[in-house]
């Protein structure tokens, strides 16, 4: 797994700099002479300032689905991100086949898939097109999760908090390895986030400051009592242990400041992810697969049991001496009815016939996220 191309998917709130920083980081890479694989999953962006490999919107036509579905924007890009997501066998195939390049071919395999997602983070983020495209991707490839924040926009520790606490969700939900990018630290610096995160006293003292120059209300909202001051301080105590599991980076994507830092950031989360996230995912792959199995194994006892069921039946017919002719007698031949000449390797026979037929039904060596994608396909086709 050490080899791999490590991916690096972009989320941030709207207008938090993602689509710049993505810019600049394919830039940085290809001034360092190691191009980067680069996919727009973003339907309804106009025009991206970079080159995408693979762009959601050669596929998907972001307007039609809006008037096909009569959808409204945040709908249109949900349903287009779900079409898209009955591709993802395509697209990994495509990267795999990417990342095997042999080393004495002309072009070389990229060390980084670069992933721009749409600007509305919970349409990506809480989707379950999201998920089957972040798990397929972390199942094949090292994968990290780059959250962007526009730094001048969280500077005040109620907006720094509401951000802290919009993270952590994306971590839990995804259970990648993050990266807090902020972003835009020409306009503002980061010292404070950094500070804010390391010491809980310092946060402590940014609070008291704001709560003493009103900016949490002098009247209503609970703006005066305290209470925010205090739910914001026992969240920061909470937010910890959550501060210890990631990096932190200031960048500038403007400037480019910062951009090697970030480089640094992911080769890090590169490592952690093989060492800590690579076997948690094997285990629940592990997991499903076992259920899985298990699953199919019930279904088959309850059909031979069913058989049993309707064999016990059927036997008393079967005392019964069959009226034969003699020129019949070779029906009765092994050849002819091999089943009936050794019922425990009938049944042998039968439960074998049940697991492959089982295994059939299934599509040979397809996933869930194959089935979900199948789904999925057949719920946009039907609506
Ligand atoms: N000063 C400064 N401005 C930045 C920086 N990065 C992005 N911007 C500006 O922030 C605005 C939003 O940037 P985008 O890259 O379009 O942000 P986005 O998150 O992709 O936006 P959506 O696709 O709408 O979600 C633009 O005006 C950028 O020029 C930065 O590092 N410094």
């Amino acid at each position: 797994m050490a080899d791999l191309p490590v991916a690096v998917v972009c989320v941030g709130m709207a207008g938090s700099g993602k689509t710049t920083f993505m810019q600049r980081i394919n830039a940085h890479l290809h001034s360092k002479k190691q191009p980067p694989y680069v996919l727009n999953l973003d339907p309804a962006v106009l025009s991206v300032p970079f080159e995408a490999n693979i762009d959601i919107r050669d596929s998907i036509n972001y307007k039609e689905v809006m008037k096909q579905y009569h959808l409204g924007p945040n709908g249109g890009i949900l349903t287009s991100l779900n079409l898209f997501a009955t591709k993802v066998d395509q697209i990994l195939a495509l990267m795999e086949k990417r990342s095997r390049i042999p080393p004495d071919s002309k072009t070389r395999p990229p060390h980084h898939f670069l992933i721009d997602t749409p600007g509305q983070i919970e349409v990506f983020v809480w989707s379950a097109s999201g998920s089957i495209i972040l798990e397929s991707l972390a199942s094949s490839f090292p994968t990290v999760i780059a959250y962007i924040i526009d730094t001048p926009r969280t500077s005040s520790t109620s907006t720094f908090m509401s951000n802290m606490l919009y993270a952590c969700s994306i971590l839990y939900k995804t259970k990648l390895p993050m990266i807090l990018v902020f972003n835009k630290t020409d306009v503002q610096d980061a010292d404070f986030a950094k500070d804010w995160m390391t010491d809980f006293e310092k946060f402590q003292d940014a609070l008291r400051e704001e709560e003493a120059k009103g900016v949490f209300g002098g009247e209503g909202a609970g703006g005066g009592s305290g209470y925010m001051s205090s739910l914001l301080n026992s969240m920061s105590l909470v937010l910890e242990e959550f501060y210890s599991h990631l990096s932190m980076v200031a960048v500038s994507s403007t400037t480019g400041d910062g951009i090697d830092t970030f480089f640094e950031a992911v080769e890090e989360k590169r490592k952690e992810f093989n060492r800590d996230y690579k076997p948690e995912l094997d285990k629940r792959k592990k997991q499903r697969e076992e259920e899985k199995v298990a699953t199919r194994e019930q279904e088959l006892t309850k059909v031979m049991h069913d058989l049993n069921v309707s064999a016990a039946r059927r036997k008393p017919a079967a005392n019964h001496e069959p009226d034969v002719d003699e020129d019949d007698e070779d029906l009765n031949d092994a050849d002819q009815y091999p089943d009936e000449m050794d019922d425990e390797k009938s049944d042998d026979d039968l439960s074998s016939r049940y697991k492959a037929a089982l295994r059939d039904a299934e599509g040979k060596g397809s996933t869930g996220k194959e089935s979900f994608a199948n789904y999925l396909a057949s719920s946009q086709a039907i609506r």
